[in-house]
């Protein structure tokens, strides 16, 4: 079963992975994938300006930050930098507005008021830094814990912020400074701890959102842990958010110390506070005093939310960069349109029946490798009562996928077809263990090769996605973390779990970028997904899957948003890659793409496999009217000037399963039999199955082998 390991990739150097180097040359995809420099080139241009370049165009925010970083620097080196220390009298000059001596004036005994905003600042900012670390560190791990992780974790977290929400923050306060007299440091972490509920509230709502991104589902099934998704992933996505919501927490600890310090319940010596303080009590004698402090409170407090603004904005800035799906797609078609087949169109709308042969042909002997001596292929992933449901809005689980079955051999190509909402999608996540929104899997297994995966534990799983088992999205570029570099993604496909250097996994990922045909892997390394066309960024995505030679690679639709051009060079490398002993399960709706590379096909319906069998039967003489249906209406098939044939009805939400067949509504041979209770998938021949009862209405008598019982 690990056949792939060594034979999988042929050498890059030879130049195509094509195997019959029938189709596209190397050197004509390339062309043509670059062949798409001038968006990338300016992009790439506005990449290199990078974070700094962008931030200290904001002349507000580089101001604030530049009095900021004066500030904290003259408090951190007060010692060097106070012409006096922040106890040292000065009689004679007490109470006096700024001299040569005092540059800000003196205060009561002749206390230099420099000195003591220098001094005290490092007494005010290290209580405000502890609180917002406490804030910062508290708010976002619960925050993305919560919002991550759902279910009671998410209800657990969201009550004890509500809990906290509820409680007086001053009188809380008030008891800590009662508990710990003059202990400045207790109070601001207790105000960080009462703070933090604000933020991972903020921080988990956005989690929410991000954690449905196609690139994080990405990230899991590359066999990532949680702790590394959300540190690389998602962090960075969140750094705008958090970074506004410890600025302006941190504006509003300042407040709070310096108040504390006022109402001399901090610190007894120098703070900004206690300056304010007596500065106030003062203010008959010499209003000067409070001028000075209450600058440097007042503009600390101000830079630090500009700061906050300014960098919210530039993070901003960062990911606008990308350009809209539009953009995308039109960028997908003629930068790989330049060096594609001529033919490509014309095969992608040839008839399923002649793209199957094709591909029973062109795979056969992968096909012929995985086979025993009965012709039966070794069930490298077998599916057995797959059974899938999630809990619904009153609390009950709805079953959403129900008793699915199949196998697949190793180096075969099966496509999973049906309608929108069949449960394609449920299945191949279930096979992944990887069901969100509270899925279960309520009965039935999955066996990849030896290994049980509906009972195997999270590390064994996470070692099977982007391991054993290779996905590719639908959506190539949202499936790439747009902060991240394709050298980077597959770079860390590979070390995680194959471990090593960084040097040596970076050329793993030239090897892997050279066999998925991209022209400069170098520059292809370095580039950023905004940066690639639909069929690069697919390219990069399979490279990404194969990155540790799997057994099985799951592609969902993997040409749907691409261009028909490229969508044939992709379903190609799918092809070469299946040939080269890699078995596929491809999700799909589209028959066209079914039949360019599969040699079977499991249909489904309403949750349900209702047939099976090689594509070339199944087409020839499909054992299901859902089947015969929806092959009659293949678009590829139109007809010039004719209405085109389509399934009457809709296909019923999981709610509204029917008790006995599920296509029952909408066939036209379904009779009181197929309505009264659930239909089985029996056996109709030796590679066929079929959940219909009628079958003989379809399928000649010698057809039918045998019709099983049909009530469960
Ligand atoms: N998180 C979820 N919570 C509840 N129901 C869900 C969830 N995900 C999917 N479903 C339901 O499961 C059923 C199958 O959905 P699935 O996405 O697998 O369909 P599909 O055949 O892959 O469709 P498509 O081709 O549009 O992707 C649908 O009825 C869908 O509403």
């Amino acid at each position: 079963m690990t056949s792939q390991a060594t034979g999988l990739i042929p050498d890059p150097t030879a130049g195509s992975l094509d195997p019959d180097n029938t189709t596209v040359a190397v050197g004509a995809v390339g062309a043509g994938d670059s062949g798409e420099p001038a968006a990338p080139a300016r992009d790439s241009q506005q990449r290199r300006r990078g974070f700094v370049r962008r931030f200290v165009r904001k002349p507000v925010a580089m101001t604030a930050f530049c009095w900021l970083v004066i500030v904290v620097l003259g408090c951190v080196f007060a010692p060097l930098l106070a012409p006096y220390g922040p106890e040292d009298q000065d009689l004679m000059a007490a109470l006096s507005t700024p001299s040569a001596a005092h540059p800000l004036g003196a205060g009561e005994l002749g206390l230099d008021v420099l000195s003591r905003l220098l001094y005290g600042g490092r007494i005010t900012l290290l209580g405000v830094l502890i609180s917002c670390t406490v804030f910062a560190v508290l708010g976002v791990l619960a925050g993305m814990i919560a919002g991550f992780r759902g279910g009671w974790v998410d209800r657990l977290v969201m009550w004890l912020a509500n809990l906290a929400f509820a409680l007086p923050a001053v009188i809380i306060l008030l008891v800590v400074l009662a508990i710990f007299p003059n202990n400045e440091t207790a109070a601001m972490v207790a105000l960080g701890i009462l703070g933090a509920p604000g933020l991972a509230r903020i921080v988990r709502s956005v989690t929410l959102g991000l954690r449905e991104e196609l690139y994080v589902k990405a990230a899991r099934l590359s066999g990532l842990g949680t702790g590394t998704i959300l540190r690389r992933h998602l962090l960075p996505r969140l750094a705008g958010p958090i970074i506004v919501q410890v600025s302006l927490f941190g504006a509003a600890a300042v407040g709070l110390e310096t108040g504390l310090g006022f109402l001399g319940l901090g610190v007894t010596t120098a703070t900004w506070g206690t300056l304010a303080a007596e500065a106030n009590s003062r203010l008959a004698d010499q209003p000067w005093l409070l001028v000075p402090t209450g600058f440097v409170i007042i503009t600390f407090i101000l830079a630090l939310g500009l700061l906050g603004d300014g960098i919210r904005d530039t993070l901003a800035e960062r990911y606008s960069l990308q350009p809209s799906k539009k953009r995308r797609r039109r960028r997908s078609a003629p930068a790989d349109g330049a060096a594609v087949r001529p033919d490509a169109h014309r095969q992608r709308k040839a008839r399923p029946a002649a793209a199957a042969s094709a591909a029973a042909d062109s795979t056969a002997d992968a096909a012929g490798r995985a086979t025993d001596v009965d012709g039966a292929p070794d069930p490298l992933l077998q599916v057995d009562g797959l059974t899938v449901a999630f809990p619904n809005q009153d609390g009950c689980e709805l079953t959403v996928v129900q008793d699915v079955s199949f196998s697949v051999g190793a180096g075969e190509a099966v496509g999973i077809v049906g309608e929108s909402g069949c449960g394609k999608t449920v299945t191949a996540s279930a096979i992944l263990g990887l069901l969100r929104g509270g899925g279960r899997i309520t009965a039935g297994s999955v066996r990849l090769d030896d290994t049980e995966l509906t009972t195997a534990d999270a590390a064994t799983m996470r070692s099977v996605r982007g391991g054993r088992i290779g996905w590719i999205s639908q959506d190539p570029i949202a499936s790439l973390d747009p902060s991240f570099t394709a050298g980077h993604h597959l770079v860390e496909a590979i070390r995680v779990h194959r471990g090593g250097s960084k040097a040596v996994a970076r050329q793993r990922a030239r090897e892997l970028l050279e066999l998925v045909r991209i022209p400069d892997p170098e520059r292809m390394l370095r580039s950023y997904p905004h940066q690639l066309s639909g069929g690069m960024a697919q390219r990069v995505g399979i490279a990404c899957a194969l990155a540790c030679d799997p057994q099985l690679v799951i592609a969902d639709e993997p040409t749907t948003a691409l261009d028909v051009t490229v969508q044939a060079d992709i379903l190609q490398l799918l092809r070469t890659l299946q040939a080269s002993g890699t078995a596929v399960i491809l999700v799909t709706h589209d028959w066209g793409v079914l039949a360019d590379l599969c040699q079977r096909a499991v249909v489904m319906y309403a949750g349900e496999v209702i047939e099976q069998a090689p594509l070339q039967e199944l087409i020839d003489r499909p054992a299901h009217p859902y089947t015969r249906g929806l092959l009659r209406s293949n678009p590829h098939q139109a007809v010039r000037g004719e209405p085109l044939p389509t399934v009457r009805g809709t296909v019923p939400a999981p709610s509204h399963w029917p008790a006995g067949c599920h296509f029952a509504d909408r066939c036209e041979l379904a009779t009181s039999v197929c309505r009264a209770e659930p239909v089985t998938l029996h056996r109709v021949s030796a590679e066929r199955s079929s959940r219909c009862l009628r079958i003989d209405q379809l399928l000649p008598r010698p057809d039918v082998e045998q019709v099983a019982g049909h009530a469960r």
